[in-house]
């Protein structure tokens, strides 16, 4: 088993500065010594070099629409070189306007990839809905079939057409969600699992709705995207839109241990750790360390340990 480690280290998704220092912070919380022992191979793809477009002026109140455009159009490539090169890929962000390059690249060899979107927000704003104008909050209504009616035209995404429909995805973590994204949700008849839900049904029940939701009909290859955010800010404060009564560390443990259990697992993404958002040093290695906690059990670590098959106790 072979796993690539892409870091895109990115911010014009959103305003704060520092989430671009992301991948930097995850390596230096020890991923590729985690990985290797868990007898991967290996492949860090290091970082992209992502450029600023001088003239990018916003589209409507959406800041950085040509750079944001052109750095995921650069990270679908690196995505899809990855996943076609038979690896499993870990994306280091950078906020979370670059789930639409991650996805998209991953849709290019595996078209019918299903989407979990652990977190906090539902990311599915248009430009006409968006509060804020950050594409962070807009990256699931980029990658929907179901909303093309609803997306303008927006400068810097001529290289890429919705390819996702709206069964083919989950939410779990949500419990800051927009009106217009509420509308969205509520229309389009997405799945998905509020806090209130985890607090209702328990982490093992949405799992297992969740995943016989997306492979009951088929097996098919999982894109993680998974948001440091969805976990609560008591966990990991170093990130840019923090909401109070996240998932316990238990919970995403649970999530991602579950996702590795399928064997289908394909391309997770892991953003907005902001190590500059940290109050103390020990809270940004909180939120690094957790990152790589949920990478390494997405790729296999287990609570219970682990043994190759000896022929009997030594
Ligand atoms: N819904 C808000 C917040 C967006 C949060 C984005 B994040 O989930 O990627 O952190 C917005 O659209 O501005
Ligand atoms: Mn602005
Ligand atoms: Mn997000
Ligand atoms: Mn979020």
């Amino acid at each position: 088993q072979s796993v690539a480690i892409l870091g895109a280290p990115f911010s014009k998704g959103q305003k704060r500065r520092g989430v671009e220092h992301g991948p930097k912070a995850i390596r230096d919380a020890g991923l590729v010594e985690r990985l290797s022992n868990l007898d991967y191979a290996v492949h860090d793809f290091g970082d992209l070099t992502f450029k600023h477009l001088e003239k990018d002026e916003h589209f409507m109140h959406v800041p950085f629409p040509r750079t944001v455009g052109r750095a995921n159009q650069l990270l679908s490539g690196a995505v899809s070189g990855a996943v076609g090169a038979g690896h499993t890929c870990i994306m280091l962000g950078g906020d979370h306007s670059l789930a639409i390059g991650s996805v998209e690249g991953h849709a290019q060899h595996c078209p019918d990839l299903c989407l979990i979107w652990v977190d906090a927000h539902a990311d599915i704003n248009t430009p006409l809905t968006s509060p804020s104008g950050n594409l962070h909050g807009q990256s699931v209504a980029f990658l929907l079939k179901d909303l093309q009616n609803k997306m303008p035209e927006v400068p810097g995404f001529s290289w890429m057409k919705p390819f996702l429909s709206a069964r083919d995805l989950v939410y779990i973590g949500l419990r800051d969600v927009d009106p217009g994204e509420h509308i969205i949700l509520k229309t389009l008849g997405i799945q998905y699992f509020s806090m209130r839900d985890i607090d209702r049904m328990g982490i093992q029940r949405v799992m297992e709705v969740t995943l016989d939701h997306l492979l009951a009909r088929k097996q098919r290859p999982i894109h993680l995207s998974f948001d440091i955010d969805a976990f609560d800010p008591s966990l990991a404060p170093a990130t840019g839109t923090p909401v109070n009564g996240g998932l316990t560390y238990r919970e995403g443990i649970y999530v991602t241990e579950e996702i590795h259990n399928t064997g289908l697992l394909s391309v997770m993404d892991v953003v907005e750790v902001n190590p500059t958002l940290g109050a103390t040093p020990e809270a940004v290695e909180a939120t690094t360390s957790l990152a790589v906690d949920v990478i390494a059990s997405a790729l296999g670590q287990t609570r219970e340990g682990a043994h190759v098959a000896f022929p009997k106790i030594p």
